[in-house]
């Protein structure tokens, strides 16, 4: 559904040049819910400016929707949907009536019929006549969502969609958008920096730093790849944290032992198989445990591991 290859951008000012995109190859499949991750400033909403024609790119190619980029954006235009930051409706206007304007725009033959059918899926049906400055930030945003899906596009493109939502606001649009794959089959490319939102919405992620992709997979392979699981020990004695982080760092399964506060914190492979062999061998040390967590890596984690910062630190 999508093809890009070595898509760059650079911007020129008057403070200097920025290379906003350096060279980013990405691949996404038909009906794949793919989310394009980093912190603010990596790349994300020039990238995604690029493939929905609104930039061109510096250099590079890119196949959208199975039309080229450069050769023809307008067959692009027209085979996919692009929901920007902070969305586009005016505030006076009634939510019915900005849905019927952008079906004529499109020219959708069978409006009432299309628009009836997104109010009926995104929960808009009450909300028809209500101004959209009166609505609720989740309702404008599967308003906005609406917006993007009226001329039936195969692809739809969100810029950070929950962004400024409340919790239970964000879990609700999660729901709606995993409901267009499921029943229309729509591939959905979006951008977000909450790794909660990556990690439960997502089949797979690219994650972007400083304009390159550092890193690509599912969330539950990125983080085996790169992190490892997360061990961390205490002991009854606190001076037992030295011999402890000794003994254990020869273990085979240990990537990195960390003395940490009273504790030692491990980066182990495998660490749920590995937990008893790793208690064995504090025994043999003669070290004695007071407490030990097994914990996943986080996408933090992962972020921390491709770049040497947190992902909440660089955003
Ligand atoms: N029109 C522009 N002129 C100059 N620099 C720009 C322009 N647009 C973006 N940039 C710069 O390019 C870099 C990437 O910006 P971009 O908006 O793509 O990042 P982002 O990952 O979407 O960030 P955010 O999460 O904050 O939206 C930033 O350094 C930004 O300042």
């Amino acid at each position: 559904m999508i093809e890009a290859r070595g898509l760059a951008r650079t911007f020129t000012g008057k403070h200097g040049t920025v290379e906003a995109v350096r060279g980013v190859d990405l691949s996404v499949a038909p009906g794949e819910i793919v989310g394009f991750l980093g912190p603010n400033g990596a790349g994300k909403t020039t990238t995604l400016r690029m493939l929905t024609t609104l930039l061109a790119p510096t250099a590079g190619t890119a196949t959208v929707a199975g039309r080229d980029l450069r050769t023809d954006p307008g067959g692009v235009r027209r085979r996919i949907g692009y929901v920007a930051q902070g969305g586009g409706t005016d505030p006076s206007v009634p939510a019915g009536e900005e849905l019927d304007l952008q079906a004529r725009l499109y020219g959708v033959r069978d409006r009432g019929e299309r628009i009836g059918e997104l109010c009926a899926r995104l929960d808009l049906e009450g909300l028809r006549g209500r101004p959209c400055g009166a609505l609720s930030g989740g309702q404008r945003r599967r308003l906005d969502i609406a917006l993007g899906l009226v001329h039936r596009p195969p692809l739809l493109f969100l810029d950070e969609p929950t962004t400024g939502l409340d919790p239970q606001s964000r879990g609700n649009l999660w729901e709606h958008v995993r409901s267009l794959r499921a029943e229309d089959g729509t591939t959905v490319f979006l951008t977000t920096h909450y790794l909660d939102e990556a990690d439960a919405l997502c089949d797979r992620l690219l994650i972007i730093d400083r304009g390159r992709i550092v890193a690509a997979g599912t969330p539950a392979e990125l983080k085996r790849r790169v992190a490892g699981d997360v061990v961390t020990l205490e002991f009854a004695d606190p001076s037992g944290g030295a011999p402890a982080r000794e003994a254990l760092s020869r273990h085979p399964s240990v990537r990195e032992a960390v003395v940490a506060g009273d504790g030692v914190r491990l980066t182990v492979e495998d660490g749920e198989r590995q937990l008893m062999s790793l208690v064995r061998a504090l025994d043999a040390a003669g070290v004695e445990l007071a407490s030990l967590n097994l914990a996943r890596p986080s996408l933090d984690d992962v972020f921390l591991t491709v770049t040497g910062r947190s992902l909440r630190d660089a955003a």
